[in-house]
């Protein structure tokens, strides 16, 4: 399996933020998406997952599943964390698991992972901020998809937190997966950077 991108241009807001990017991540490669603040390192993630149309050039999974669309391979977990705070977190796992279809691996399993199975009757929005971003990190567990594109994932999570997602980005790499991850900080695990828009 092999993602490709080749001569990709983004255009925001009638403004040009990179041209002509060409780039590659192949199953069991996890790629780190570096760059200045505003040099498109989210806007390439969203171009990936389907969310924006690029203004030139091509994004395609290779020897993926040929009935499914690349997004639809996709998980796309942006920097705010998507959760509906009057729901409970099994609620908000529940959401998501419709939302995104296919085969869903149990809830209660994928939160023990996550250390957040104490809070499962929760409201999402009585969470800290490291554990709204470990109930995220819950939805990858609870559906599988090859292709993981996270924005700033380690963000607010605590040592302990960001060991056990190393776990994680490292399991689903040892399945055939792949992450392509915008980020400033280091992921805690291998990684080949692809650096945009210059020095930053
Ligand atoms: N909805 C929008 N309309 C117009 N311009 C936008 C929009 N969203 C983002 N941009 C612009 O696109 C450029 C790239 O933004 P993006 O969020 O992709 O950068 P980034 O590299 O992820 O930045 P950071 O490191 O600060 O998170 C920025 O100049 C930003 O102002």
């Amino acid at each position: 399996m092999q993602l490709s991108g080749r001569d990709v241009t983004c255009v925001r807001g009638g403004r040009e933020v990179f041209v002509g990017l060409d780039f590659a991540a192949v199953a069991g490669e996890a790629v780190a998406v570096v760059g200045r603040n505003g040099s498109g390192k989210t806007s390439l993630l969203r171009l990936i997952a389907g969310l924006l149309v690029p203004a030139g050039g091509t994004i395609v999974l290779g020897g993926g599943d040929a009935e499914l669309t690349l997004p639809e391979q996709c998980h796309y977990l942006g920097h705010r964390d998507a959760l509906k705070p009057a729901l409970s977190v099994a609620e908000n796992l529940s959401f998501w698991a419709d939302f995104l279809g296919g085969e869903r691996f149990d809830f209660a399993e994928s939160l023990a992972t996550v250390g957040l199975e104490h809070t499962i009757h929760l409201p999402a929005g009585f969470l800290s901020a490291g554990q709204r971003r470990r109930l995220s990190l819950a939805r990858l567990l609870t559906v599988r998809r090859p292709v993981w594109l996270l924005d700033e994932p380690t963000n607010a999570l605590d040592v302990t937190g960001q060991d056990m997602f190393g776990g994680l980005m490292r399991e689903h790499l040892a399945r055939g997966g792949m992450i392509v991850a915008a980020t400033h900080a280091p992921l805690g695990i291998e990684t080949r950077e692809l650096r945009i828009g210059g020095l930053g």
